[in-house]
């Protein structure tokens, strides 16, 4: 558990029960799983009950949900089921909110993110919260898109934010594991490639691009920061890249944009030493524009937001574009020598592991 996370009592645990029984959407079977498990592992503890048989497909793939969270304590599978209910109810509730209003338009084809346009404001969000929204390789590539077309369609301005209590948890572990010796070069090549078109649509996004930080944000997520024109972070963000405890290198242009943001000083504590930053220090580091309680972050960004949308859209366009074009040419290169050390890294790293 985190520092970004607090204990919760018995009493909301069995409010999230019956949050989840009004649940109108089937979460699908793995989150099913999941809640099965925490729920076990919160009212009775670690799994002590008899294996059942492999045919009995059900019960095995049960208990074995329950019997993977070890000796997990009540206390902490309680507070992760309350959580995992929590962003089920929230993830719901982005949903239903689009239905319900006829003047904010969903754009289909999505599954890793949700992406809606509303008073001229396009809003990507990631949303994998039972994952802290951790970007995996599809995830990758939706950004992608929803930046291609957020930089095309009717929008004066486009926001980035995360579903749930995390902002992001960065790069997708997952995205690196079970490799076979054999594809360890073109894994890590191909992930180089992936990562070097996601910068590049944050470099050439021709819109205002303003970050909404509900949460801890980690990583990736924290780099591309430096790329986006406007930061808004809840007090309840923290901001995080540790690149040298993974094994692995800056990324997102932060190699040369931290510094110049913040001073060498301050910018090596956080690419060379990992220093997790509070809000209110990456604000007073120039990472953030401004901090909000959590309590009123909502409300009082997206009034800023909706306000900022109305001013003239093709005004704003050639202002960011004005902007950015000082310098894009050099955050290109910086991007294309990050991606090549990262690469280079990768693959030590997997040599490492793996030989
Ligand atoms: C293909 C292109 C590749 C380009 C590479 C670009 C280089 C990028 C670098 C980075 O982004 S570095 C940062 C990588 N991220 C991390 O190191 C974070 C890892 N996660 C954590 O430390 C913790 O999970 C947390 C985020 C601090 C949250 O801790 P907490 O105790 O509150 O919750 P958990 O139970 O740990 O998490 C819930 C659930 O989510 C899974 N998860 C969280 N983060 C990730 C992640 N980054 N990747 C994969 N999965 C993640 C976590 O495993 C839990 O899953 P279950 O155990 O419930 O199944």
């Amino acid at each position: 558990m985190t520092a970004a996370t607090m204990q919760v009592s018995q009493k909301d645990f069995e409010k999230a029960q019956e949050q989840l029984k009004l649940l109108k959407k089937d979460p699908g079977n793995e989150t099913k799983l999941k809640l099965y498990a925490l729920f076990k592992q919160a009212t009775e503890g670690p799994c002590s009950a008899p294996k059942p048989g492999m045919l009995d497909f059900v019960k095995k793939a049960k208990w074995d949900a329950w019997n993977s969270l070890g000796n997990l304590s009540q206390d902490n599978a309680r507070q992760k089921y309350t959580e995992l209910v929590s962003s089920l109810v929230s993830a719901e509730s982005a949903g239903q909110k689009k239905d319900a209003s006829p003047e904010e338009s969903g754009h289909d084809g999505y599954e890793t993110i949700l992406v809606t346009t509303k008073n001229n404001i396009t809003k990507i969000m990631f949303n994998r919260p039972d994952r802290k929204n951790a970007i995996n390789h599809k995830m990758y590539r939706e950004i992608i898109k929803a930046l291609e077309e957020a930089g095309k369609d009717d929008s004066t301005i486009a926001v980035i934010t995360g579903n749930g209590d995390y902002y992001s948890s960065g790069n997708d572990l997952n995205n690196f594991t079970n490799i076979q010796p054999g594809e360890m070069e073109k894994m890590a090549k191909d992930g180089a490639v992936l990562l070097k078109e996601f910068v590049g649509h944050f470099i050439d996004f021709p819109k205002p691009l303003i970050a909404v930080v509900n949460g801890p944000a980690i990583g990736i997520c924290v780099t591309v920061l430096g790329l986006c024109d406007i930061v808004y972070a809840s007090d309840r963000a923290t901001f995080h890249s540790p690149f040298s405890q993974l094994g692995q290198s800056p990324e997102g242009c932060s190699s040369y944009l931290f510094p110049k943001i913040m001073g060498s000083a301050k910018a090596n504590e956080i690419l060379l030493f990992n220093k997790k930053l509070t809000a209110a220090e990456a604000c007073a580091q120039g990472l953030v524009t401004e901090v909000f309680p959590d309590s009123t972050f909502q409300k009082e960004v997206w009034a800023k937001l909706e306000a900022y949308a109305s001013l003239p859209k093709n005004s704003l366009a050639v202002s960011k574009q004005l902007l950015r074009n000082v310098e894009k040419e050099k955050l290109h290169a910086v991007n294309s020598k990050e991606c090549e050390v990262l690469k280079e890294r990768t693959l030590a790293e997997f040599q490492q592991t793996y030989c």
